[in-house]
């Protein structure tokens, strides 16, 4: 009797124990499978952003693209197409509802400018550089392919003469085949280190033949002077565009020109860098201001030279205190020696464009000063975070040669 009373609560605090011991098992189960669930969403969550974006550029959304009707819709090449100028332009003839065929040999040019289009039935990137002959159709020609920046155009001077010669000859050699339009992208370079102020078109210019901006001085001028032979010998419908200083977003960042040169300094803290006093000057246009110049003036019957820039006049300096000041950058400004041939005054004058296309820049320069640093800020965030981002190469050097002859 004893023992039997005596085991019963014995029996009863084993099985409370027990029991105990169970919900005790299985909260600490509990507890390790939800962390370990969190581990795994913690970990599934990125993947599934991931696959989100993929799925996003699977499906990609082109910009907004008119219809146009067989007569109006044109086959529209544009050689440089990838680079700063011909990236933006191929926008807009996209845009506009045309059939555009990109032609770069990426030397300056970067696919990642027009890979917005890659995939859509009106658009065509072609690697291939001008200086081979090309074959296709078309009815019009953007002839932009050149480096235009000095630094690149002086680093393989033989090629930029290439370029500007035999490419410009093959473009032409194409209008003239297939009866197309061609509208060459000359510069205010032509005018060289000018005695004339502002630069109007009937000047001939001061260029130094042997300089290290000859290549492409002389290069663009050998360039139009074809363009008339054409014209002239073969009747083939030609446009010259002399382009005055340009910037905006999709400037490389390793350009070198002045704008993103001072922008990317004054972001990132280091001084800018003025070569000679800073008292040269030059007057700055927005890319799309130019961008709409360059379709006016290849759908006017302008045949002779036409200046496209803005004339609004700075020196160096002044534009790097504005820099500074638009940036709200704390870099000094620092002076280096003055660049060989540097010209030490450039102004378009812009009367003819105005009157024979009804064309004039409309951007002021601050607005489009603000859009190419966010652009350059952009930019910079991109390359510290992205991963996948690439390096530039070092050009390969065959037999004392650069790559790009
Ligand atoms: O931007 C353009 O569209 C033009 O640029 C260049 O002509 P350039 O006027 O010499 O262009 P930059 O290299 O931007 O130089 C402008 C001025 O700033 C100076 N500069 C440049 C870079 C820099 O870091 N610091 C600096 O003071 C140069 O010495 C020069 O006086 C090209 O040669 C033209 O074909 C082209 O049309």
């Amino acid at each position: 009797m004893f023992k039997l009373a005596s085991s019963f609560p014995m029996c009863a605090v084993w099985g409370n124990l027990i029991n105990m011991s169970v919900l005790l098992n299985r909260s600490i189960q509990e507890n390790r499978e939800l962390r370990i669930e969190s581990r795994i969403e913690e970990i599934i969550e990125p993947l599934r952003e991931k696959i989100r974006d993929l799925e996003k550029s699977f499906t990609q959304k082109y910009p907004p693209v008119k219809f146009l009707s067989e007569k109006d819709r044109k086959r529209i090449l544009v050689t440089g197409g990838a680079g700063f100028v011909g990236s933006h332009l191929t926008d807009k003839l996209m845009m506009d509802g045309h059939e555009v065929t990109v032609v770069d040999n990426f030397f300056t040019g970067r696919k990642r400018n027009v890979e917005h289009w890659i995939g859509h039935e009106n658009f065509e990137l072609i690697n291939h550089d001008v200086v081979e002959p090309l074959y296709i159709e078309v009815d019009q020609i953007y002839h932009l392919a050149s480096p235009a920046s000095p630094p690149n155009y002086m680093y393989n001077p033989i090629k930029t003469l290439k370029t500007n010669t035999i490419g410009t000859l093959n473009m032409l050699g194409l209008a003239k085949r297939v009866g197309a339009r061609l509208l060459l992208a000359s510069t205010s370079e032509v005018y060289g280190d000018p005695e004339v102020h502002p630069q109007t078109e009937d000047y001939w210019g001061h260029v130094n033949p042997i300089g290290p901006r000859a290549c492409y001085d002389e290069g663009k001028r050998v360039a139009e002077t074809m363009c008339y032979a054409y014209m002239k010998q073969e009747g083939v419908e030609v446009r010259v565009a002399r382009i005055f200083n340009t910037f905006g977003p999709r400037m490389h960042m390793n350009d070198g020109r002045v704008v993103s040169n001072f922008i990317l300094q004054a972001l990132q803290g280091e001084p800018l860098t003025v070569y000679g006093s800073g008292s040269q000057t030059r007057a700055f246009q927005y890319v799309s201001d130019l961008v709409n110049g360059l379709v006016a003036l290849m759908n006017s019957n302008v045949s002779s030279p036409v200046n496209l820039g803005n004339p609004e006049e700075h020196t160096i300096l002044e534009f790097a205190q504005l820099i500074k000041n638009l940036v709200g950058s704390g870099s000094e400004i620092q002076f280096l020696s003055e660049a060989q041939d540097d010209p030490q005054k450039r102004k378009p004058d812009i009367k003819k464009a105005k009157l024979m296309l009804g064309w004039e820049p409309v951007v002021p320069l601050e607005e489009g000063l603000n859009k190419a640093i966010h652009y350059f800020r952009k930019e910079l965030e991109y390359q510290a975070n992205n991963q996948y981002i690439p390096k530039p190469k070092p050009a390969r050097i065959k037999k004392g040669r650069t790559r790009h002859n």
